[in-house]
Parts: C-alpha cells; structure tokens; sequence
C-alpha cells in the first residue's frame, strides 16, 4: 500500500478567527507524515475589498473577479494570508513553504469562458503537476497553497479554495494514499442548519440528493460536496468535512462527516 498523504483546505471563516485559525495551524503541525494545507480566505478578501471601495459580488459561491477584485484576491490570498499562515506554521515546527497555483508552474487553469456570467479573471483547473508537489514533499517541505492559479496565457486567476483542494487531492493520489480533510466552522454537515450538533457521519451520492432537494444543504456547502464526491470518484481514498477544532479526531474517522459513494 502507498504511504499516506493529507491534504487539508481551511476555509475563510476560520482563517478570519485569529484565535481559532491558531489552533488550527498547531494541530496540522502536530499532523504526522506527509501533508498539503490548501487555503481560502474569501471572507478577508471581501472585507480588504470593502475598505478599498472595491463591492464584492458573488454568484453561485464564486467571487466576480474584475481587475480592481483581481489585485485585492492577488495581494490578500497569494501575501497576506499564505504568508501569515507560513510564518505561523514555522512557529508551530512544521517547515511549511508558501505557493499561489503559479509557482513552480504546480497548478494551471484557463479563464472561464463567458457564457450567460462573465466571472472575470476566474480560473477553471486544467492541470496539477503532482511531481511538482511531490518533489517539495520529498524535500520535507510543507506546501501551503493559496487560492490563485495561472494560465499558459500567463494570466493570474482566482480559483475556489474547494477546488484547489480536490483537484490537488486528486493529483496527489498517483502517488499517494490520499485523505482529503475539509475543515471549516461547523461541526461536519448538519441535518439541521440550526442544531449545531446534527452533524450527519456519512454522506453518500443518495442521501446527498435528498438532503439538497429538500434543502438541508445549501449554499456554499453544495460546490464543497461536489468537489467532495469527484475527489472521490477520481481516485481519492477518503474525504471528510469537518470542524477546524476537530482535525486531529476527523484524521482519525472520529469526527465530522465522512463522504462515500456506498449505501
Ligand atoms: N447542511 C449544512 N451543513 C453545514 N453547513 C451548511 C449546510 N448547508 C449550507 N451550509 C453552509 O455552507 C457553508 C460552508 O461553505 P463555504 O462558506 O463555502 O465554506 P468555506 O469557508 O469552508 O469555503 C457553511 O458556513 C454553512 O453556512
Ligand atoms: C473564484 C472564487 O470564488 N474564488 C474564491 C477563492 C477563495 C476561497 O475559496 O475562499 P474560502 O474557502 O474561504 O471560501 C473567492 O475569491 O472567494
């Protein structure tokens, strides 16, 4: 059996919550083996945004990206963030190495097309070079990827944290055993979005649809299970969505909820 790789994505909530993103970080530190942390930051980009005059506009989940947003999404995820959480995991013992998409060429995108949305400088993954990635692994670095990649036009483009995450997952599983771990401010996905503690284990294709249908799950937590099942469906030995308080347990099966294409 290969070895054992995680890859982690931390959502923008958390990232926004110094004191939680900070015991965040020291249980990924404490992670044994090899691991990737891919990074949002949605909600610190809509707020430097904000300070600018600069107005957020979302369809879908996904950030309208026009120049001005561009340079926010460039200077807040590709500096401000990545950096921070870099320094941080420095800190905690783990020699994490910052990257957008574009360095080392590690993920390339193409701009989404305008069909009935123009969404800007918006990119849709075409490529990740896993050897890229892997090489930095086996250099005993930490990758720390932030949520831009690039286009062979030479184009900076944002792209969804989410996704970053499950096509690096992806990727990752040509050479690893690959366990993807969403973590983000609730407990897992919840039955009931006002009981905190409804958290449903085990998600399959079936009891997703039902869930969707009658509207339990919603809103940003849809493209997040998409991303999920195809994670899996492409090779992907397992993937959990679950509290950034609670990475340490999910790595062990323990906590949040775990995503299947059985039952
Ligand atoms: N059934 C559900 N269980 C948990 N969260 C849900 C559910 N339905 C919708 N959501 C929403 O999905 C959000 C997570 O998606 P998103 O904001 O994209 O997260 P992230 O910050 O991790 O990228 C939660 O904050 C929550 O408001
Ligand atoms: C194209 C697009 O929408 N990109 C996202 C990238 C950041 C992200 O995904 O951050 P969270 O994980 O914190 O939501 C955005 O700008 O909001």
């Amino acid at each position: 059996m290969s070895q054992a790789l995680y890859v982690v994505k931390i959502g923008g909530n958390v990232i926004d919550n110094p004191d939680a993103c900070s015991k965040f970080l020291n249980d990924f530190a404490q992670l044994k083996g090899q691991k990737i942390l891919v990074h949002g930051g949605g909600k610190v980009a809509t707020q430097i945004a904000a300070k600018l005059q600069i107005e957020t506009q979302m369809v879908d989940g996904r950030r309208i990206t026009d120049k001005p947003m561009l340079d926010v999404v460039t200077m807040v995820y590709g500096g401000l963030v990545n950096k921070n959480l870099v320094a941080q995991l420095q800190a905690a013992g783990s020699n994490a190495i910052g990257l957008t998409g574009a360095d080392g060429g590690i993920i390339r995108s193409v701009k989404r097309p305008v069909k009935t949305i123009d969404y800007g400088f918006v990119g849709d993954i075409e490529e990740v070079n896993g050897q890229q990635i892997n090489a930095l692994l086996q250099s005993s670095l930490v990758p720390v990827i932030a949520p831009l990649t690039y286009s062979s036009e030479g184009l900076l483009l944002n792209t969804n944290a989410d996704t970053m995450a499950s096509a690096t997952a992806v990727a990752m599983s040509g050479f690893y055993e690959v366990n993807l771990i969403y973590c983000f401010e609730k407990k897992g996905v919840l039955s009931d979005p006002d009981d905190d503690n409804a958290v449903i284990s085990s998600l399959n294709p079936q009891s997703y649809a039902d869930y969707k249908e009658s509207g339990v799950i919603n809103k940003g937590m849809i493209p997040k299970l998409d991303n999920a099942f195809a994670a899996l469906q492409a090779g992907v030995a397992q993937v959990t969505i679950c509290h950034a308080d609670d990475l340490a347990q999910a790595v062990a099966s323990a906590a949040g909820t775990r995503i299947s294409m059985q039952g």
